[in-house]
């Protein structure tokens, strides 16, 4: 369970963002919609626990029964996945999902290459991200943000460069793999049909 308690986001003095409770169980999908300039992004970097210099920030971020607001980046075990572009294109792709494993862990080739085989892509492991197609890409993305092992995962338009053909499959699939692992995710798009669950208006939230 994600839980935002007593959060209020202000800009020159000015409350812009307030959340006095939310919550997202674990599995399911807490959609947040809003026009450009609402704030999804900033909320998505104080979760992340990405600086926010030009905020002033009150407001806590627990995340199945722990505190993490306090914590750094690295610690408060959640993801975020974004668009395709997502692979780092000088990595082939088992390179890249071996960047999410720590590397003292003797398994992580194993778990990489296992990772591989569940996506039924272990011919492409020598492959370069720019030669998979968009949605063997994105795949690989949520692969390699699995792999770290994220307690709550946020998705800012993840599916917003696939073709609408693809992008229902891939949608249908990287729900399924995240209800099984019971990660809270939050999900920020501008497509009502990406939205599984709940939507947020960001209206409810800003005070712009
Ligand atoms: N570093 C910053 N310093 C000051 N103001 C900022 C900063 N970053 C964003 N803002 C402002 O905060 C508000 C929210 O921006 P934010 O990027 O969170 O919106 P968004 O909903 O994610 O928009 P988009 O859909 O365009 O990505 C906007 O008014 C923006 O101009």
């Amino acid at each position: 369970m994600l839980e935002i308690k007593h959060l209020t986001i202000s800009k020159q003095q000015h409350v812009f963002l307030s959340v006095e409770s939310l919550q997202v169980a674990g599995g399911s999908v807490l959609t947040l919609m809003g026009p450009s300039g609402s704030g999804k992004s900033t909320l998505l970097k104080w979760l992340l626990g990405e600086p926010l210099p030009d905020f002033q920030i009150a407001g806590e971020l627990w995340l199945n029964g722990k505190q993490r607001d306090q914590l750094p980046i690295h610690a408060r075990k959640i993801g975020l996945l974004h668009q395709q572009g997502d692979l780092f294109p000088h990595l082939r792709v088992l390179d890249n999902l071996l960047f999410a494993l720590p590397r003292k862990d003797p398994r992580r080739h194993q778990a990489a290459l296992e990772a591989l085989e569940a996506m039924q892509l272990s011919d492409k492991a020598n492959a370069w991200p720019h030669q998979l197609s968009g949605g063997e890409q994105a795949r690989v993305a949520l692969m390699r943000a699995l792999l770290a092992q994220p307690e709550a995962l946020l998705l800012d338009e993840p599916f917003s460069s696939l073709d609408t053909a693809l992008r229902g499959t891939v949608r249908e699939w990287v729900f399924a793999q995240l209800k099984q692992r019971d990660i809270s995710v939050m999900l920020v798009t501008h497509d009502k049909e990406d939205a599984p669950g709940t939507i947020i208006s960001m209206k409810e939230l800003t005070h712009a």
